[in-house]
């Protein structure tokens, strides 16, 4: 361990804050407690969080003030920082798309002249150039899907989950996606790895390890260990011990969390029973 603090910008509220929280708490690192809290050191890891705005967070890292960051691709794209994505933290996932009123056959090749409204006008404005677009960007800072209604829009770029927002706004989307975000792991352009930073990855790591994957556990007679090994032979081959009714053995293995239950069910027409599905919190391979 050194005695320099490995600082990490964490967002403090908003969509990736409490999946950031939960992820960093299942890779062992300490979390606030207090939503009022700013700051929290972890001595253990030698690591100081910072709880910030998503969107300061690219700047503060970008200025090399802390040494990573939690952000949304998005957003990272929207700043001007001088950061990169190191790692894809597989939460917070959305797509920046244009939306416009119902029914008006809206599409990109007329977007020309239009008033765009949106609270990403970094990251649109270099789609827009590289399209040879030329349009008047309306910048918000949010609840960007009210401004064609009340009249400064005629389009909107914004962000995009479930859609609820946009149909609940009477709007429909139009062209492909400007941006496929996720929550994402950044650091300052250039200079020296900080220390502790691959630590941090491999904990991060064995977190998305844990949420592809659960723990199967069964019993099967010997003479169908075979068939049902077959099925389920996990990462390294599975653990197969004795049970204390003669001839049954239990039998453990990681299996991928998509297709479990179907798993389940052709390994108990194989003959295992008492099937057990586990979560993992952590899991180095
Ligand atoms: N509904 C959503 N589902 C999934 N991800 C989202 C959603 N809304 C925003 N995001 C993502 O979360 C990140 C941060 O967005 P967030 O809404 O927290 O910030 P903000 O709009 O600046 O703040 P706030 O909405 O709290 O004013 C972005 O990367 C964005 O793509
Ligand atoms: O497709 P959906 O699942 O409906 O999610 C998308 C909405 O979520 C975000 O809004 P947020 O609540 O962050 O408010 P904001 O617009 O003020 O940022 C985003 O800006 C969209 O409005
Ligand atoms: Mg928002």
């Amino acid at each position: 361990m050194t005695d320099r603090l490995l600082k990490i910008a964490v967002p403090n509220k908003g969509a990736l804050a409490e999946a950031a929280a939960d992820m960093l708490r299942s890779a062992g690192y300490r979390q606030r407690t207090d939503p009022k809290d700013l700051t929290l050191i972890d001595v253990d890891h030698n690591v100081e969080f910072y709880y910030l705005r998503p969107r300061d967070i690219a700047v503060y890292v970008g200025a090399g003030h802390l040494d990573l960051g939690i952000t949304g691709r998005d957003m990272l794209l929207d700043s001007e920082a001088q950061a990169d994505e190191i790692m894809s933290l597989g939460f917070g996932g959305s797509h920046f798309r244009f939306a416009a009123p119902q029914g008006q056959g809206n599409t990109v090749s007329n977007l020309s002249g239009k008033r765009i409204a949106t609270s990403y006008p970094g990251l649109l404005q270099v789609w827009l150039d590289a399209q040879g677009i030329e349009a008047t960007l309306v910048k918000l800072d949010g609840a960007v899907e009210s401004a064609i209604r009340l009249g400064v829009a005629d389009v909107v770029a914004d962000v995009v989950d479930t859609g609820t927002t946009l149909r609940r706004a009477g709007l429909e989307m139009f062209g492909d996606s400007i941006c496929s975000s996720e929550a994402i792991l950044i650091r300052r352009r250039g200079g020296d790895d900080p220390a502790g930073m691959d630590g941090l990855r491999t904990r991060l790591g064995s977190v998305l390890v844990a949420n592809n994957y659960l723990m199967m556990d069964y019993n099967v007679a010997e003479g169908d260990l075979a068939a049902t090994t077959a099925l389920a032979s996990g990462v390294n081959g599975p653990t197969v011990s004795q049970l204390a009714k003669n001839g049954w053995l239990a039998v453990r293995v990681l299996v991928p969390r998509k297709g479990a239950h179907l798993l389940m069910d052709r390994l108990f027409e194989a003959g295992a029973r008492g099937i057990l599905l586990t979560e993992l919190t952590a899991c180095l391979l």
